[in-house]
């Protein structure tokens, strides 16, 4: 009996192990309070999440450090690239806490949408010496920058593919007080080195516009709740249309969704990149100087203000602490 009684609580702790590593943060820090197996279990997780904000999907953990309060990480769904919107309702879930969750491994409505054009790339078989033609093309795009991709013949040591290896710099994500969390650099990063891409959920217009009244709404009742909703307009050449692509990574998105704005312009540059064979650009964020370990990184958001006249409500403070600071951040007119 006693043997049956050890036997089914191996087996509960066997499933628990599988289980909660699902669990958002509310729900873990309920179910961590029925006993002190799943206590320990759910310590063992937040500890996990706190110490790789990237679930092992890229090439270097980046932690999560918090000496301001209690909030050990931040919750949502990692994707080191963009995807397209997530329709599914209830939201999707990721795994994330246990020791072996090297996969994206999501339970939500299937991505099927092809983001690859099939429009054929260079034919370039061999890329050799650290030279690839192509990089003669990527030099004379002024507008969007070109590397190589899946419509080329090269492989991945093709050189013209330098923001397609992943995060190789060495990144934290800080809190603080009146920003909230913030991203890092915690080595020296070379000027012009990548650093990353802002990757997220796809959305088209009407979608971006509605998830923005949401986060608005949002925002005014809960204060600690911070959206990452970018927009970004390219005019093209021609001079008569504009390229609007949204990517939202309030929900899924990758490390870029910490990178917090300053009035001054920041130490980071950004620039759309598309690879051979992909429909749409990527943003993709360079050093614009050289950044010492323990600096944060950040960017402009855009120079648009809500006029005085407009709407109070959604006005948020700037603390970026640059001199040119204007007081309150840039806003998007969705
Ligand atoms: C893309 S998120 C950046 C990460 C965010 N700090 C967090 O905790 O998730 C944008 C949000 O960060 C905050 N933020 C960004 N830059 C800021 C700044 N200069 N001053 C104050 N808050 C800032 C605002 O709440 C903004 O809506």
């Amino acid at each position: 009996m006693e043997k049956q009684l050890r036997l089914g609580e191996s087996h509960f702790l066997q499933c628990a192990d599988v289980i909660l590593p699902w669990l958002n943060p509310r729900e873990l820090a309920s179910v961590s309070q029925t006993c002190k197996a799943l206590s320990f279990i759910s310590k063992s997780i937040t500890l996990h999440r706190s110490l790789d904000a990237a679930r092992s999907l890229e090439n270097l953990p980046i932690p999560f450090l918090n000496t301001v309060d209690s909030k050990r990480y931040a919750d949502f769904i990692y994707t080191p690239f963009q995807i397209p919107a997530s329709t599914s309702s209830p939201p999707p879930r990721q795994q994330w806490g246990s020791a072996s969750n090297a996969q994206i491994s999501l339970i939500s409505d299937s991505v099927s949408v092809s983001l690859v054009d099939g429009v054929c790339g260079c034919e370039c078989e061999r890329c050799e010496e650290g030279y690839c033609q192509c990089l003669a093309l990527a030099a004379d795009s002024n507008e969007i920058g070109n590397e190589c991709g899946f419509g080329c013949g090269c492989g991945p040591d093709c050189p013209n593919r330098l923001t397609q290896k992943g995060i190789l710099v060495g990144l934290k994500i800080v809190r603080d007080e009146k920003k909230g969390w913030c991203l890092y650099a915690d080595q020296l990063i070379k000027k012009g080195q990548f650093i990353c891409e802002y990757a997220g959920e796809l959305l088209t217009t009407a979608e971006a516009r509605r998830r923005q009244t949401i986060y608005d709404k949002l925002r005014s009742t809960q204060q600690s709740f911070s959206s990452a909703l970018l927009v970004i307009r390219e005019h093209l050449p021609s001079g008569q249309a504009c390229l609007r692509i949204n990517i939202d990574a309030t929900r899924i998105g990758n490390v870029a969704r910490f990178i917090n704005h300053s009035c001054d312009g920041g130490n980071l540059s950004t620039v759309l990149l598309r690879s051979s064979g992909a429909l749409l650009p990527r943003l993709c964020f360079f050093a614009a100087r050289d950044i010492v370990a323990g600096e944060e990184l950040s960017f402009s958001y855009g120079d648009v203000r809500l006029t005085p006249e407009k709407s109070t409500e959604n006005k948020l403070n700037c603390c970026c602490g640059s001199s040119c600071c204007c007081g309150t951040l840039p806003c998007e007119n969705t």
